[in-house]
Parts: C-alpha cells; sequence; structure tokens
C-alpha cells in the first residue's frame, strides 16, 4: 500500500507513465497479441481518453495500469514507481457499478475503507464523498432503488472516498441513456476539477472524450499501438457546434477509420 494512501485528506494527482508496453495472452496454445509497444505518459492532474476499436486492448492496458495483470514487455509506472499489484491510490471504475444489493448506498461506499480498516478515522470522508456525487439524501437507500445513474454516482464516490491519485475509468457512462451520460460526464468533470486526480478514461464515444478529455489518444485495431494524439484546449464547458469541436471530431473518426455525418 503506498503512503499517499495512509493519509487522510485530498488525493495529490499522481503521474502515470506507461513505457513501451507490450502484452499478449496465450489461448489454446496460440499467442494472442493484444498491445503492441505502448508508450504514454499522463501528468499529475491531467484528463487523457483512450479511444480505439472494439476489442483492441483498451481495457487491457487499464487492467496493467491498475496493477491486476503485468505487461509482457515494458513497465508502467504511477509516480516513478513500478506499478506491481492493485493500490488504493489508483482506482478502476467499471461500466457495471457492482454495488453490493444487500448494503445501503454508505456501506457500499465504505466497502474499500472497511477493507483497508481505516473506516474509524476516515468515516466522515464518505459523507463527504456522498456529497460530492449529491447522493447525500440516498446514503439509506439499497442499490435496488437507485436509478442507473445514481447507481454510477454511487460507484465513483465508493472510488472517490479513497483519494485516489489516479482513476481509471472502462467506460463509465457506457450503460447509461443519453441524457443521463450527459448530466454524469458534467458530474465527472466537476468531481475532477475539484477532486485532484489523473484521469484515463476508456470511450467508445468521440463526443464524449471531446467534452472531457485535454488530450486524445487514439489506438489502432488490436494489437493495439498509438495511431494519434490529439490535444484539447478548449475551455470548459465545451459546445459540440464550435468548429474545433467539429473539426477535430471529423479528425478523430477519420484516425478511426469511420466517415463522419
Ligand atoms: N484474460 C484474457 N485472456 C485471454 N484473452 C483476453 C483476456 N482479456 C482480454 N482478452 C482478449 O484481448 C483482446 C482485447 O480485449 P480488451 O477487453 O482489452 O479490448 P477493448 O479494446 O477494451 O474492447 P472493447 O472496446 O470491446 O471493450 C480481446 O480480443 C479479448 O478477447
Amino acid at each position: 500500500m503506498s503512503a499517499l494512501a495512509q493519509t487522510d485528506g485530498p488525493a495529490r494527482a499522481l503521474s502515470l507513465d506507461i513505457r513501451s508496453v507490450s502484452h499478449h495472452y496465450d489461448i489454446a496454445g496460440t499467442r494472442f497479441d493484444v498491445l503492441d509497444d505502448i508508450s504514454l505518459s499522463l501528468t499529475p492532474g491531467e484528463f487523457v481518453a483512450l479511444l480505439g476499436p472494439s476489442g483492441c486492448g483498451k481495457s487491457t492496458l487499464l487492467r496493467l495500469a491498475a496493477g491486476l495483470e503485468h505487461p509482457r514487455q515494458g513497465t508502467l509506472l504511477e509516480d516513478g514507481n513500478q506499478i506491481e499489484a492493485p493500490d488504493p491510490s489508483r482506482l478502476l471504475v467499471f461500466q457495471d457499478p457492482t454495488l453490493f444489493p444487500w448494503r445501503t448506498v454508505r456501506r457500499n461506499v465504505a466497502t474499500g475503507l472497511e477493507a483497508r480498516g481505516l473506516l474509524p478515522q476516515r468515516a466522515h470522508r464518505i459523507d463527504e464523498a456522498l456529497s460530492l456525487v449529491r447522493l447525500e439524501d440516498f446514503a439509506d437507500a439499497y442499490p435496488r432503488q437507485l436509478s442507473g445513474g445514481m447507481a454510477q454516482r454511487v460507484a465513483l464516490a465508493r472510488a472517490l472516498v479513497n483519494d485516489p491519485g489516479l482513476l481509471l475509468l472502462d467506460e463509465p457512462f457506457g450503460k447509461l441513456d443519453s441524457l443521463t451520460r450527459l448530466s454524469l460526464q458534467t458530474e465527472f468533470l466537476r468531481l475532477w476539477q475539484t477532486a485532484g486526480f489523473t484521469a484515463l478514461l476508456v470511450t467508445h464515444d468521440v463526443e464524449e472524450a471531446l467534452l472531457l478529455a485535454g488530450r486524445i489518444v487514439v489506438l489502432s485495431d488490436r494489437p493495439a499501438r498509438v495511431l494519434a494524439e490529439f490535444r484539447i484546449t478548449a475551455d470548459y464547458p465545451r459546445h459540440r457546434d464550435d468548429p474545433d469541436f467539429v473539426r477535430l471530431r471529423r479528425d478523430i473518426l477519420h484516425e478511426l477509420g469511420v466517415q463522419s455525418v
């Protein structure tokens, strides 16, 4: 466990260095290349979105960054330290909120702190995290009493209560209806601006990447290579009809091999 994870206070945004990472799986005796020499660095507090064709290896890269798997080649560093195992300083948020149905919202958010024996000294952080995601009034509700968007906000609070310095997000808004997705994207932007963490977001949604990220990295088909990077310097909130937004959207879709409409 990192020293950071022991502290009680706001997160310090952490850097992520992905250095010449290649990865493959062996399936029934056949080598299956997934990542091919990926290098990517995130500075502390940066918000980077990863776009790429389905199955190219985006989630694999997030799992490597989370320390859930080890790369076959290359290294991944968090704040200069090699990533070897999962750590609460860097947390994954998935498409499915995967809440415990028998626990209230408050107890779901408490799960990580409880597991680490930090609940007594950090109990106040649960209310702070619930208020960050605007769910203070639902602390005693059960997951079955929540909408999909609310459940995903609980999942975000469950991560944020641990004060991660790096959030790894695997299509966290992917299963929400378009209106809920829009409001959660806006809320997430506010969280990123206030809570102080570095964000690496995997998404299939070019507009989501353009609304949120400061940099968009486009990956190739499997085995994934970095095809292109786009910097987005426009202020927040961003507007879809802004000429730069429209141009970037077209260029990124072109890079992904999709004709824009
Ligand atoms: N544990 C595993 N064992 C074997 N193969 C795996 C494993 N995990 C992923 N793969 C394979 O690696 C490839 C990349 O998977 P991954 O989930 O990283 O892609 P992705 O870009 O996130 O896909 P999507 O955009 O559809 O979610 C897939 O072809 C998948 O079948």
